[in-house]
């Protein structure tokens, strides 16, 4: 059961006070691998990847059969700046193509079996532009937290996060740069192609968002220069954490997220794997940062959760073979 957010405090609380992964399940998904018809380690990762979600299910032979999709979306003041190739209007616009069903992520989820479900944040209320006071009050903050942390389908057994957000790219380098540490230049990217100029105008606005706002906990460094989207993923990803759901980490936006509830709790993330390595130059730093291996790099840099969900097939396949293969003894295959 997922505690009520009453107040920033709460979320702080039911993310220490998670539990982990049933070790049991964990256990017996250990022993079940190692009696598995190959040699031992031979299907690699998909053996890691197959336990830990048995131990996150508390089950040592489980399925996934119903994975769920969440895109959120939100508007940034910081657009005002200059930081992106579009305009801010695109959000809403991409908005209704995925209510249409005719986004990238649409297909994805169809075609890795997954429901998908959109929630758009105040889209006619864009956050404040970082550079001049913080993105969002502590009360829109809980308010995003809030529909992330409702969003998450209890009956799901695996989530991927996503957005879409013109601008985003920006406070997700400014998170990173706070958190992280290193230079404004070090965490900016092109997100949807911004050219040289744009670039250092970005790193620019990255660099004053960070001196006003940079020191503090995960909870400061999302309401000071995060967006309402941004704050969505961090409440579904630690709803799922609560409810031992899995999560597959998408690009940079939502890695970004990530890390901030990392700063809250160490554990925080021990449900989550990276989908993917995104386009976005400072993604595979934030990854290492959160000692994260990514499963795919495949030059993505989208977002709408298109890496983690794609991912979902490796996961499912990795299960799949766990839970379905024969035994040496069950198969009568002599082992080594
Ligand atoms: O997921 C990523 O790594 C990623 C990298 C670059 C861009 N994006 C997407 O592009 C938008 C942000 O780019 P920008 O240039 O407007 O900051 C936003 O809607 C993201 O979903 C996403
Ligand atoms: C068209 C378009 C689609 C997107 N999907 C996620 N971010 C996006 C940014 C743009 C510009």
């Amino acid at each position: 059961m997922l505690p009520e957010l009453t107040d920033l405090n709460s979320f702080r609380n039911a993310l220490s006070d998670a539990p982990g992964p049933d070790l049991s399940a964990l256990k017996g998904a250990e022993e079940r691998n190692g009696q598995l018809t190959k040699p031992p380690g031979a299907l690699g990762r998909l053996e890691d990847l197959a336990i830990w979600y048995a131990g996150w299910r508390g089950d040592a032979r489980p399925q996934i059969t119903a994975p769920q999709v969440i895109v959120f979306a939100g508007n940034h003041g910081v657009t005002a700046q200059g930081v992106s190739a579009f305009p801010p209007e695109v959000t809403v616009q991409m908005v209704m193509n995925f209510e249409h069903g005719g986004a990238a992520i649409n297909q994805l989820a169809q075609a890795a079996g997954a429901k998908m479900d959109v929630h758009a944040l105040e889209l006619d209320r864009p956050t404040a532009d970082f550079t001049q006071a913080a993105a969002m009050s502590e009360e829109d903050l809980l308010n995003a937290l809030r529909t992330g942390w409702q969003a998450v389908d209890p009956q799901a057994d695996l989530l991927v996060v996503g957005e879409m957000g013109i601008g985003n790219t920006t406070p997700a380098a400014a998170i990173a740069c706070a958190l992280f540490g290193g230079d404004a230049a070090d965490w900016t990217g092109r997100g949807t192609g911004v050219d040289d100029a744009g670039l250092a105008n970005k790193t620019r606005v990255v660099a004053e968002g960070v001196a006003l706002h940079g020191s503090g906990d995960g909870i400061h460094v999302l309401r000071c220069l995060g967006g309402r989207e941004i704050a969505a993923m961090a409440g579904a990803i630690a709803a799922a954490r609560i409810l031992r759901i899995p999560v597959i980490l998408d690009g940079f936006i939502c890695t970004a997220a990530a890390a901030c509830l990392a700063q809250l709790s160490g554990t925080a993330l021990d449900h989550t794997i990276a989908g993917h390595q995104s386009a976005e130059g400072a993604h595979p730093a934030m990854l290492r940062q959160l000692g994260k291996e990514p499963l795919l790099s495949l030059d993505l840099r989208l977002g709408e959760g298109s890496g983690g969900t794609l991912a979902i097939n490796i996961l499912k396949s990795a299960v799949t073979c766990h839970s379905g293969m024969a035994t040496f003894a069950e198969a009568g295959v002599s082992d080594g």
